[in-house]
C-alpha cells in the first residue's frame, strides 16, 4: 500500500513548530514529555506505543488526505446539588479568567470540515495532525483568538487566560485512555463531559463506548472549531443497529444522517469553566447532570481550583463520577495532585480514591472523585 502525499511541510516551519513549548516552566517541559511518550503509546495491556501508529488505509468518507506520518505532537463550597453557581471572583480571576462561553453550532457540511485535514490513526482513535492545524494558521492569520501565534511567539503552550493549551495532546490523557480501556469502563447510555477537551480524545472514547450524551468543553474557541469538532467527525461511523428487526441474525445496520447523529449526541462548548457551567446549566436545552466527567492535565495552576472544584460540583450527578489525570506535579505553575486533592479534601464536597499511578518519567496519577455520602 502506498500513501500520497498531497501536501507539502516546510521543515524549517515544522521544526519551529515542534520546538513550542521547549522552554524552561515544567508543564512545558512536560509537554515535551507528553510529545515523547506518546511516541510510543499503543493502547495494549494498558501501554501505548507508536510501533503501531499507523494510518488508515481508507480514510472515513470525505477525508482525502491521510498522509503517514508517524509522530503525534503534539469550582467554592457544597453547591452539589444546586444549579445555581455562586463564587467570589478576585480581581486577579474577574481579569483574566472569564473568558465568554459559548455553545458551537456542529456544522452542517461535515465532510467540508474535514476534507484536506491530515489525519494520524492510533489505534481504535484517529486525530487531526496539530502540527498541521498550527501551521496552517501561522500561514493564514485570520483566526480571531490569534492563539497558534500568541504561543509561538511567546514559546509556550500556556498563556494564562488566553490559550490553555488545546492544541497539543497532553501526555495524561493517554494515561486515562488506558486506563478506561483496561477497567473496560462502561459508557453506554451514560452522558459524559470531556471537561478541558482538547483533541477530545477522552469523549470520543465515550462515543465509541456509545455514551448516550458527550459534551466537549475547552477554553478556546479555536481549539474546539479546528481540533475537537473535526475529531469527533473523523472518529464517527454515524450507525447504528436498526431496532426494528429482532432476530439477532438479520441485525441490520442503517446509516444516520451523519449530522443528526453529532447533533443528537454531541454537543460543543469554550469558554472559562464557570462561565461554562453557567450557560449550560441555564440552557434552553435540556440537561441533565452528567455520569461521567473526563478530565485530563487540568489542575496545573491552583488558580483555577476554584472555578474547576465549582463546576465538577454543580455539573455532577449526584451518583456520577470523575476521572481525573494530572502530573503529580507543575513545576513552573505550581499545581498538581496533592495540592489539588487537599484543595478537594478541605471543601469537603467530593471524596477522591487514587486509581492508578504511573512512576516513569514524570510522575502522573489517575484519581476518581464522587460526592460524600450524606447518611
Ligand atoms: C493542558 S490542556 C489539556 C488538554 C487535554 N485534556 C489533554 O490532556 O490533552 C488543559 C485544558 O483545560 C482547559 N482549561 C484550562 N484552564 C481552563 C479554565 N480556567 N477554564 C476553562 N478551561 C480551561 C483548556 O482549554 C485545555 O484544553
Amino acid at each position: 500500500m502506498t500513501f500520497q502525499f498531497n501536501f507539502t511541510i516546510d521543515s524549517h516551519q515544522e521544526n519551529e513548530l515542534t520546538s513550542l513549548g521547549d522552554e524552561t516552566s515544567g508543564l512545558e517541559s512536560s509537554a515535551k514529555t507528553s510529545l515523547l511518550g506518546s511516541q510510543k503509546g499503543n493502547l495494549k495491556g494498558g501501554k501505548w506505543s507508536s510501533e503501531e501508529c499507523y494510518l488508515s488505509e481508507e480514510p472515513l468518507w470525505g477525508c482525502k488526505s491521510s498522509p503517514k506520518l508517524q509522530v503525534f505532537q503534539d469550582y467554592d463550597n457544597s453547591l452539589a446539588n444546586s444549579d445555581e453557581i455562586t463564587r467570589d471572583l478576585g480581581p486577579k480571576e474577574k481579569e483574566s479568567y472569564l473568558k465568554v462561553a459559548k455553545e458551537h453550532d456542529v456544522p452542517k457540511d461535515l465532510k467540508k470540515v474535514v476534507e484536506d485535514k491530515v489525519v494520524e490513526v492510533i489505534p481504535d482513535l484517529q486525530h487531526m495532525n496539530l502540527s498541521i492545524v498550527k501551521m496552517a494558521f501561522l500561514k493564514d492569520n485570520s483566526c480571531g483568538e490569534d492563539i497558534v501565534s500568541k504561543s509561538f511567539s511567546s514559546h509556550s503552550d500556556l498563556i494564562t487566560g488566553i490559550y490553555e493549551g488545546g492544541l497539543k495532546v497532553w501526555e495524561c490523557t493517554f494515561d486515562l485512555l488506558a486506563y478506561l480501556w483496561d477497567e473496560k469502563i462502561q459508557f453506554a447510555g451514560k452522558r459524559v463531559l470531556d471537561l478541558g477537551c482538547g483533541a477530545g480524545l477522552l469523549g470520543i472514547i465515550a462515543l465509541k463506548g456509545k455514551a448516550k450524551e458527550i459534551h466537549f468543553q475547552d477554553y478556546n474557541s479555536t481549539v474546539i472549531d479546528e481540533v475537537t469538532i473535526p475529531n469527533v467527525i473523523v472518529n464517527s461511523t454515524f450507525e447504528c443497529e436498526d431496532d426494528e428487526v429482532n432476530e439477532p441474525d438479520l441485525k441490520r445496520r442503517k446509516i444516520l444522517n451523519p449530522t443528526q447523529e453529532l447533533c443528537i449526541k454531541c454537543r460543543f462548548f469554550s469558554g472559562e469553566w464557570y462561565e461554562f457551567s453557567k450557560l449550560v446549566l441555564s440552557s434552553k436545552k435540556a440537561f441533565a447532570k452528567y455520569d461521567i466527567i473526563l478530565t485530563s492535565e487540568t489542575i496545573y495552576n491552583p488558580s483555577y481550583y476554584s472555578s474547576f472544584h465549582q463546576t465538577l460540583a454543580s455539573l455532577l450527578d449526584e451518583n456520577g463520577q470523575v476521572f481525573l489525570a494530572s502530573k503529580a506535579h507543575y513545576f513552573g505553575v505550581g499545581g498538581g495532585i496533592h495540592l489539588f486533592q487537599k484543595y478537594v479534601e478541605e471543601r469537603n464536597v467530593f471524596e477522591t480514591s487514587i486509581l492508578r499511578i504511573i512512576d516513569e518519567g514524570l510522575k502522573r496519577v489517575l484519581i476518581k472523585m464522587a460526592f460524600k455520602q450524606t447518611h
